[in-house]
Parts: structure tokens; sequence; C-alpha cells
């Protein structure tokens, strides 16, 4: 049913005149098979032979028509009702919680918004047919009571025991579907752990052995599953279509029998339940696609769940013309909680003030507590005990998205893209004087609202990405290990001069940095330890001391 949770939302909005065009397509087929059936009582009459003939073939004209439309109209509505729950999830994914997002995992997403919901996608047009095939069973059913009652019962009758048959046979599939998937998920993990890590397999063989061999093993539990699928899929299709045939016997042997039908009645019910053959065979047919639209579903709507946030409406930032004097954490805590109770980790109580206009370096062990710390202050990791707050105010809520308007980050392990969605204005010559700043104008131009190329080097893709942000012009720049790629010379040009630079133009600077040789050149040094802050000192370079070798990268 978690299909038709989905569907409902938008695909099954005002369907009456679906359902109609479904119906009417069902009493088309009903017409076909009361236009044959007289014709079998007609055999003898040349004319009323070809008025039947004309009936049917205006039927099966108007039939085609009628199914046409309904198969069009059906399938445009729910692939439009799909194309919106792709973008859906992605706009839940950019609304959710950090943390509820990464739980999810990015692969996750991105394999319940492609493959699973191509797999829904590829269900509806089976899933439409299935529909009409439902009514066109009905009215078949409608017009044997026309013929016998009897008959009806019997078919019923057999209908009833099939389904009580088959009913267990589509239980094990619905649970083997579920399997199926989690072998699948399995098995596209370890495909994408070796893609990734094609260079380290090619260079340890024992590598590559086990980790091919771990995904042989997942190979072969899909091959199994997948096997016992087909196994129960042929049980459940021959016990279906045995009902089926039991159903015409019953009608042939047992109607004459049991009660006294006259032979042209029982023939006449023996070819109307052989025409419902099709429709039934068709929704036999397309259960298997119905189990992994459903599977599809639950897992789309899990995903949902877990994200907790409604669909992020689409509008633009309010620019960064901002006044704020201080941004701060009192008391604030954040606490990973880990996987099965092990591995938490708490940033906090920490008090913390960032001036606006200051330079600020955040420093401390790995797994210290830098980046969750930044994380915190950027309003990604919701403050658990404490405040973060603006001016002295805190940022409730509300507030969240405009107080994360006021910052631009590169993260260190930062997607640059070619298409700068973030940028402010891009025509006054910032982006070209950027572009010299960072020594990336022989490299790299903009072409309208994007870079003409990202393929370079890791160091070289960092810069872009510190350019892709600056154009964003924020107030805030927040930079988690940013020098970590740039050579001995770039990282000095960084500290020693972008970053006056950047001070220079009253942008807030805060940057996790490991680089202890330019410590001095923050207002301010916060070293992290264990999850607790402290403030240091920083202290100004000793003169006399000459500078490394530092000579400009000759590209
Ligand atoms: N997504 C996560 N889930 C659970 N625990 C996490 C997660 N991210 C970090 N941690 C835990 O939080 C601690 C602090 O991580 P954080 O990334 O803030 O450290 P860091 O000081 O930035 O380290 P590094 O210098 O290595 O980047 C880590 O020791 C880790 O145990």
């Amino acid at each position: 049913m978690d299909l038709w949770r989905i569907l409902r939302r938008d695909a099954l909005r005002n369907i009456q005149p679906l359902m109609l065009l479904a119906v009417l397509a069902a009493a088309l087929n009903l017409a076909l098979l009361t236009s044959l059936n007289d014709a079998l009582l007609a055999l003898d009459d040349p004319e009323g032979l070809q008025r039947l003939l004309i009936v049917f073939l205006l039927s099966a004209f108007l039939w085609r028509i009628a199914q046409g439309w309904m198969m069009n109209a059906a399938s445009k509505r729910m692939q439009a009702a799909l194309a919106v729950l792709r973008v859906d999830l992605l706009r839940r994914a950019v609304a959710a919680d950090l943390p509820d997002a990464m739980a999810v995992g990015s692969s996750r997403l991105a394999q319940v918004a492609g493959p699973e919901l191509q797999l829904l996608a590829q269900a509806v047009p089976t899933l439409v047919i299935s529909f009409q095939s439902v009514a066109a069973i009905v009215l078949c059913l409608l017009y044997l009571a026309t013929l016998s009652g009897a008959a009806v019962l019997i078919v019923f009758g057999f209908l009833v025991t099939g389904g009580i048959l088959i009913g267990r046979s589509v239980v094990r599939l619905e649970l083997m579907s579920e399997t199926i998937h989690e072998a699948e998920g399995a098995l596209s993990e370890r495909s994408e752990h070796i893609l990734q890590t094609l260079r380290e397999c090619k260079l340890n063989r024992r590598r590559a052995a086990n980790a091919l061999a771990d995904a042989t093993a997942c190979a072969e539990s899909l091959r199994k599953e997948r096997h016992r699928f087909g196994a129960e899929y042929s049980h459940y299709f021959t016990i279906s279509e045995l009902t089926y045939y039991a159903a015409l016997a019953g009608i042939i042997f047992l109607l004459p029998a049991v009660t006294n039908t006259d032979i042209a009645t029982v023939i006449l019910a023996g070819h109307a339940a052989a025409f419902i053959a099709y429709p039934v065979i068709t929704i036999v047919a397309s259960y298997p696609s119905y189990i992994s639209a459903e599977t599809a579903a639950r897992s789309y709507l899990a995903v949902e769940a877990e994200l907790k946030a409604a669909p992020l409406a689409v509008t633009q930032g309010r620019g960064t013309d901002d006044a704020f004097s201080t941004i701060a954490l009192e008391g604030a805590t954040f606490r990973h909680a880990g996987r099965d109770g092990t591995g938490s980790f708490t940033v906090g109580p920490v008090d913390m003030t960032v001036e606006r206009g200051s330079v600020v370096f955040i420093t401390g062990h790995n797994g210290a507590g830098k980046s969750t710390l930044i994380h915190m202050l950027l309003g990604l990791y919701p403050v658990q005990r404490g405040i973060l707050s603006v001016d002295g105010v805190p940022v409730g809520p509300d507030g969240l998205t405009a107080h994360r308007d006021r910052f631009s980050v590169v993260f260190s392990d930062n997607h640059v893209t070619r298409q700068l969605y973030g940028a402010a204005a891009l025509d006054d010559g910032f982006a070209e004087e950027l572009l010299d700043l960072l020594e990336m104008s022989d490299k790299v131009a903009i072409d309208g609202r994007a870079f003409t190329t990202v393929d370079l080097s890791q160091g070289q893709k960092k810069r872009l990405a510190l350019i892709a942000a600056l154009l964003e012009r924020k107030p805030v720049l927040v930079l988690d290990e940013w020098a970590a790629d740039q050579s001995p010379y770039f990282r000095r040009k960084f500290y020693r001069e972008i970053i006056p630079w950047l001070k220079a133009r009253g942008i807030t600077v805060i940057a996790v940095t490991h680089d202890d040789a330019y410590f001095d050149a923050a207002d301010v040094q916060l070293q992290v330890d264990r999850g607790g802050i402290r403030r240091l000192v920083t202290t100004a370079p000793p003169a006399g001391i000459p500078a490394p070798d530092l000579l400009p990268a000759s590209s």
C-alpha cells in the first residue's frame, strides 16, 4: 500500500476521468465479447452476422481509442508525479537537519531517488493496464451473471479457491522481494567500494582478491534470492493459470451436471469465461512489477521519514548586507550519537565569540572536534544544550536559515562544481581579480555563470572552491583545512597575502588549520582538545627569520 500512499499525493488526485476511461475501455471489452457471443447464436443468419461484425469492428476501434487515451493520460500523470518525487527528495535532503541527512547517506539517497524510483516508473504502465483489467473482469462476470447465476458462482468459487492457494505465494514473493532489495544494496555497496579504489586494488593483489571475493559472495547470494523468487513466481503463475483452467472446466463440466442449463448457454458462458483469460493473466503477470514498485515506494517513504523535513521551497538568499558584530556559542554542546551506542563523541560545553572582521584559527589534534565546532557555529549541527547567538540574541530554529546565509564555506571534502550556483553578480571584475589572486587565470576562466573547467589538480580545485565561495559575497568565510592541499609557496601566500587581503575587505575568516608556522596570521587562535576549547594568545612571527624557499608554482 506504500505505492498508493505515494501515488495518492498527486497522481491519483481527480482520478474520476481516468476511471471513467478505464470503465469505458472495459465496457468496450464487454461489447467485443457480447458481439462474438451473439454471433455464435446467429451463425445461420448471414445478415445478423454482418451486423454483429460491424458492431465488433466498431467496438474494437473505440476500445483502441479509449485504451490509448487512458494509457497516455495515466502515464503522463504518473510520470509527472514521479518527476516531482525525484526533486522532492532532494529538496527534503537540503532542508533536513544535517545529522539526519548524513545518517541517511548520499549513496542511499541517490539509490532511492534514482534506480528505485525508476522501478516505480516502470511499473506504472502495467499497473494502469491491471486496473483496466480488473474493470473488464468485473463487467465480464456481470455479463456471465446474465447468462447463468450458477456459472458466476462456479467461476467465483474457483477464483476464490485459487486466490487462497496463491495467497501464501504472494506473501512469500513480497518477503523475497525485500531480501532481494537488501542483497542488491549489499552488492552495489561492494561494487562502489571496488570502483572507488581501483588504484589501490591494482597495487595490492590481496586487497583486490578479497574485495572481489566479497562482491562475488554478494552476487551469489543475490543470484540465489532471485532464483528462489523465480521458482516461487513460477509456482504462483502456474497455480493462477490452473485456477483459471479449473474455472473454465467448471463451467463446461460442472454447470450442465449440477444445473439444467441448456447447451447454448453453457457454450456462451464458457466463451465468456475464456474471454477473461487475458485480463486475468495480465494481472497475474504484472504482480512482480507491483511488488518491486511497492518495495521501492517503501524505501522512498522510509528515507523521507528519516529526513524528517518538509521539501524546501526554492528561495534565493537575502544577500550579504547583514549587520552583525558578534557570533557566539555559549555553553553549547553537540553529541555525535555514534553507532549502536558506541563511538559517541561530545563537543562542549563550549564558549566562544567571533568578532566581525577578525581572523579566527581553530586548531587541535585529529578528532578533537574542530569540524564539529564549526558545524555548530554554522547552525548545521543543532546545538543540543546552550545557545548559538548573534549579537547576544539567540538564533532559534526559525532564524537558522538566515543565520546560515552569513557564511560561505569551503569544507575539507569540498566538491567543486563548474556551475557557480551560489555566486552573486559576476559583472564587476571581482571574479577576474580572484582568479588572478588565486593564480588560476591561465588555467580557468569564467564563462557565463560557470568555470570553463574543473578538471584540475587537487590543490587547484581547492583554489577554485575558494573563488566560488568568495563570489557568494558573504560576510563570513569558513575554511576547513583549506591550505592542506597547497604547495609551501601557495600556503605562504594564503596566510601572508590572501588572509590579510580578505581582512582588509572586512571579511571575517574562521579557518580550521594545522599549519602551526602561520598561527600568527590569526587575531584569535582557539585550540580544540577532546571537545573543549582553549583560547590561545597569538604572537607575531619573530623578526629576522627568513621565509622558506617559496617560489611561485610554474604552471
Ligand atoms: N558523522 C559522525 N558520526 C559520529 N561521530 C563522528 C562523526 N563525525 C565526527 N565524529 C566524532 O567526533 C569527533 C570529532 O570529529 P571532528 O570531525 O569534529 O574532528 P576534527 O577535529 O575536525 O578532526 P580532523 O582534524 O581529523 O579533521 C571524532 O573523534 C569522531 O569520533
